[in-house]
């Protein structure tokens, strides 16, 4: 059987502290030019240069504040706050690379979907088909304020709301236009066939949208599709919509159940276990021997923020305001409001509790040392945990990603794990699955194709009363 080949990507976020919460302060981090055009472009060309499959580009639109009820912690932190829009850092980075593919966040809950159909769509265009989006429900209530709601959407509603949303995008991208609608026809002055081209009235319980999509079709016509859940209500939708999974969760157990869970739920949406592939968050920390990757560890662990990672958290209260030697089982009658990306341990000390959300040797997939010993533990990932790719957080930027290309990449290469050049013009989509660029036929969004399942077939041309728009 021929190894399982790695999906390789970057964790980026258009902020200061993403998710290495204090580390911005390391000697030479750069990541307070998040502003700048050049700080994208460099590093989209570094990405490219090592062999990236693509930058993904993590999003909140919100604040941080339920931590001591207020946004302090994370302004002070950096904490996603400045923070600027990701998908309009893409086209920089797609004009100095040819093959490095970008995952953008886009939140279905406040936005209405036109606008991001249309906006995915000429992404997708412009990079030549090398986009994908993260689709994400929102769990920040700041971010319900921001769009005029007084709190959090339920949960599974926002699943359902993500549902219909991802509807009306199939019947745009997928089924809105054929792939010759547009003729180009210098002499006969046509440009495109209002026949080839058609309305998708839709009219659901959350959207109401006319269409036509205002794009024509773009290479992959639907971007490649991720979202990161392990709910239930996540999971049946993943396994009816997402082709990449990310996995963040405590431990193997977890991930594994995730997996098992979401390629089944994909079974029963009438799709194969593997056409949802599974990128895990990655903490690389590697340095050509295993003692200097350790002093590097030391040396990031000295600058973590545990402060950052419970107002990350969003926990509702604050440990760091009781004594530190009170055990949490004493210090609170709940889970701690801890959440679902951290353990509760009840005979925990406050003290190690908040010792705990800054230490960055909790990480799942954490592989610290040298090459060798990095290629071995993700081989590992790959063939017992089941995972397919990374994410590979980022410590310091661009140290991180250059360790990584320099010392990692070729040992990687060389056992077979990572390809030695890219094919020239394949889209995301391809290079993941290679089974060409578009959605397969058997994904859901597929169903409105040619006009399938749409209430008419094409646009009504009064000037060609015989090309009539026709009921189907
Ligand atoms: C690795 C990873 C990255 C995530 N990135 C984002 C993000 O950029 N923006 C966001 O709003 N949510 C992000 N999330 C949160 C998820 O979208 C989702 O809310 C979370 O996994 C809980 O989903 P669930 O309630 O369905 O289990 C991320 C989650 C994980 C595990």
């Amino acid at each position: 059987m021929s190894k399982k080949r790695l999906i390789l990507n970057l964790f980026e976020m258009n902020c200061v502290s993403h998710i290495t919460h204090g580390l911005w302060r390391l000697p030479d981090n750069n990541r307070e030019r998040f502003n700048d055009i050049e700080y994208w472009t460099e590093l989209a060309q570094l990405l490219e240069e090592g062999g990236f499959d693509a930058v993904f580009l993590a999003d909140v639109i919100g604040t941080y504040d339920v931590f001591r009820g207020s946004a302090a912690t994370s302004i002070r932190e950096g904490l996603q706050i400045p923070n600027n829009d990701p998908a309009s850092v893409v086209p920089a980075m797609a004009a100095v690379t040819k093959h490095l593919g970008f995952g953008i966040t886009f939140s279905t809950t406040y936005e209405p979907p036109f606008a991001w159909a249309r906006r995915i769509s000429t992404l997708d265009h412009l990079t030549k088909g090398r986009v994908g989006w993260n689709i994400v429900t929102s769990y920040l209530p700041n971010a319900a304020r921001n769009f005029g709601h007084d709190g959090e959407v339920e949960h599974d509603t926002r699943y359902e709301k993500a549902d219909e949303y991802l509807d009306v995008l199939y019947k745009l991208w997928e089924g809105s236009w054929d792939d010759d609608a547009i003729v180009a026809d210098r002499e006969g002055n046509v440009f495109a066939d209002p026949a080839k081209i058609r309305p998708i009235h839709h009219e659901g319980r959350w959207f109401k949208v006319e269409g036509p999509h205002l794009p024509s079709p773009s290479r992959q016509r639907t971007p490649v599709l991720f979202t990161a859940t392990a709910s239930a209500a996540g999971t049946t939708f993943a396994g009816k919509h997402a082709e990449v999974v990310f996995t963040g969760g405590p431990n193997v157990e977890s991930l594994r159940k995730t997996i098992a869970g979401i390629r089944e739920a994909a079974v029963a949406a009438g799709r194969r276990a593997d056409d949802v592939r599974f990128v895990s968050i990655a903490g690389v920390i590697v340095a050509p021997t295993e003692a200097e990757a350790k002093a590097k560890l030391a040396r990031y662990q000295d600058l973590a923020s545990p402060e950052g990672y419970l107002a990350h958290t969003s926990l509702p209260w604050d440990p760091t305001a009781l004594p530190p030697e009170l055990r949490l089982k004493d210090a609170t009658d709940n889970d701690g409001g801890v959440g679902r990306w951290r353990v509760f341990d009840p005979e925990q000390t406050v003290g190690e509790f908040v010792a705990g959300f800054g230490d960055l040797g909790r990480q799942p997939l954490l592989a610290v040392g040298n090459p060798e010993q990095v290629a071995d533990e993700i081989e590992r990932w790959l063939d017992e945990v089941g995972i397919d790719g990374i994410n590979l957080l980022q410590y310091h930027s661009h140290d991180t990603t250059r360790d990584f290309i320099e010392l990692v990449v070729p040992v990687l290469r060389e056992r077979g794990r990572l390809r030695r050049e890219y094919d020239q013009h394949e889209t995301l989509r391809d290079r993941i699955f290679g089974e060409g660029d578009r959605l397969p036929d058997r994904h859901f969004g597929t169903r409105y194709r040619g006009g399938a399942h749409l209430p008419v077939s094409g646009i009504a041309d009064p000037a060609q009363p015989h090309k009539k728009e026709a009921l189907v």
